[in-house]
């Protein structure tokens, strides 16, 4: 007997650009689920989890969490999704507990839909999980620049996250003004009309009362999701990207009994489109051999009544195409009225794609042992955020400072808006204060972020030199106790004799900081 909806366990998923607010999303759930039991599922883009260390204070149990970090949970790993899935049950099992909600966090880079559709063509998992509702989260400060990058067709995600969306969180409202806010809320209102939009302010130092309180039942288990709503978004939603996943889709609904309407109507939307690609693909070899397929191919062709005579190939092409196109029209008239007038004003209307184009958009993670220098770890972000702020999309980690090495600070940078401070527990017992950092974004140069952070490592100055700040401006200068010399640039040990240059005979604080002495990167006290 197949699972009647309400006893399978619901999963929501967690969308939205990166940096949007995703992770402080989960964290806020989390923080209300009260003695409910609830897994996360997490995805990071990046090529170290920095994610993990921040969520999983707010579980239960360690066991509640499962990473997919072998890539962006939309392109290739859509099977890895039945693996954490599995994971998760099986350390349930093991525990003797039952889940009552599962949060997936996708990647700030991921296509919803692949994802979403995951739920519907693997048998498995539709017997076992239903899909609640998909959450995304909206950087009110930089929607414009998503949406920008969106049209240029670099990173068209932004959009797509939008469009899928049952519930859209317009985050970070304390960072910008009303009329900020309400550009923002006429951006998505284009990309989405339906889907119920909710002003927040989920973190930062936003006064309270700034955006709506969201309790848990505001969240979860709301039930939200609806394929057919997403096939008004998207009409190829069905379209698997592989064969097997829709075929897949075709044997569960078999071995497990009959689905839910829904899922039934999406599996078997499935089955025909993949039937249909079956069909052609077959008269596609037959025509690479014609010698052995023409007679047969022939025999079966009939009229298609668009044109005198008998059909071609490409007429039953067309043709199976147009059914699988009916199949899903048939599923979509069973929309309401209302929602189908809405869903006709959702953009944009587009074929679904294997991988979503995300040219010259990569991630850099960086490893350094020892201690952060603080000041030259300022610089460094400062110049680089400088030049290229528009291009780094997404900048975090966790880092190690000189002087206060037993705190773990956290560090979350998206565009050049930066935060800094320590996390909410410390290193762990026998964990490396290590740093660690990772950069997400367009055409970025791997070698010049790792020597620029690595270069940030606290080195011991050779003798004779001390470090003091300039009173004004905090910036740290050095003064060599034997010869008198001062200067603005760290002394290394290589460089221990090196000659004093002209600006270091200055009196420190006569010179020019280099830069302004407001909005360190790192608080000179954390
Ligand atoms: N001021 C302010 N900052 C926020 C708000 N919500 C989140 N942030 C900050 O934005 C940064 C990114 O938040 P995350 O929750 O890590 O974003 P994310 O979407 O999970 O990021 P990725 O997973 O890397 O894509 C963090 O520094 C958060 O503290 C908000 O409402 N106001």
């Amino acid at each position: 007997m197949p699972k009647p909806e309400a006893q399978k366990i619901p999963v929501t998923l967690v969308t939205g650009f990166l940096g949007a607010g995703k992770t402080t999303l989960l964290n806020h759930i989390l923080r209300q689920k009260g003695n409910k039991r609830v897994a996360v599922i997490e995805n990071e883009v990046g090529e170290i989890n920095i994610d993990n260390s921040l969520v999983v204070d707010n579980l239960l149990s360690k066991e509640d969490l499962v990473s997919m970090d072998r890539g962006c949970v939309c392109c290739s790993l859509r099977n890895d999704i039945v693996g954490a899935l599995r994971e998760l049950q099986s350390r349930a099992a093991s525990r003797d507990i039952a889940y009552d909600a599962i949060l997936l966090e996708t990647t700030g880079l991921a296509d919803p839909a692949p994802v979403a559709f995951t739920f519907f063509a693997n048998s498995w998992i539709s017997a076992n999980y239903r899909l609640d509702s998909i959450l995304c989260l909206v950087d009110a400060e930089h929607l414009r620049e998503h949406l920008e990058d969106a049209e240029g067709g670099d990173v068209n995600e932004a959009v797509n996250q939008i469009a899928f969306a049952d519930i859209i969180l317009l985050n970070k409202i304390d960072l910008v003004s009303e009329e900020e806010v309400q550009k923002a809320r006429d951006m998505v209102r284009s990309i989405n009309v339906t889907a119920d939009l909710v002003e927040v302010a989920l973190a930062g130092d936003a006064q309270p009362g700034v955006g709506e309180q969201l309790a848990w039942d505001r969240l979860m288990g709301i039930n939200s999701f609806s394929i057919e709503r997403a096939l008004q978004v998207d009409p190829y939603f069905m379209d698997s990207d592989s064969e097997e996943e829709a075929e897949e889709g075709e044997g569960g609904a078999q071995q497990q009994g009959a689905p839910p309407a829904a899922a039934a109507q999406a599996v078997e939307a499935a089955r025909v489109a993949a039937s249909l690609r079956a069909a052609k693909r077959g008269r596609e070899e037959e025509r690479a051999q014609p010698q052995v397929g023409a007679t047969a191919a022939a025999g079966q062709l009939g009229e298609c009544g668009s044109h005198p005579g008998p059909c071609t190939e490409a007429c039953r092409d067309a043709e199976a195409d147009e059914a699988a196109r009916s199949h899903k029209s048939a599923a979509r008239s069973q929309r309401q009225p209302e929602a189908a007038a809405a869903g006709s004003q959702r953009q944009p209307k587009r074929r679904r794609k294997k991988l979503h184009d995300l040219s010259g958009v990569g991630s850099v993670g960086i490893t350094a042992r020892g201690a952060l220098d603080k000041y030259r770890f300022n610089m460094f972000m400062r110049d680089l955020l400088g030049e290229k702020a528009r291009d780094i999309f997404r900048s975090k980690g966790v880092l190690c400072i000189k002087g206060q090495e037993a705190v773990k600070f956290v560090f979350q940078g998206v565009h050049e808006t930066i935060c800094f401070g320590p996390a909410a527990s410390g290193w762990q017992a026998g964990e490396e204060p290590i740093n660690q950092i990772v950069f997400i974004g367009r055409d970025l140069d791997r070698k010049a972020l790792a020597e620029g952070f690595r270069s940030c490592v606290w080195v011991d100055l050779p003798e004779g030199w001390t470090e003091h700040h300039d009173p004004r401006s905090k910036q740290p200068y050095y003064v060599n106790g034997a010869t008198g010399a001062k200067q603005w640039d760290r002394p290394l040990i290589a460089c221990a004799l090196v000659q004093s240059t002209e600006a270091s005979h200055q009196q420190p604080h006569a010179l020019q900081p280099r830069r302004g002495s407001d909005g360190d990167v790192v608080p000179a006290q954390a």
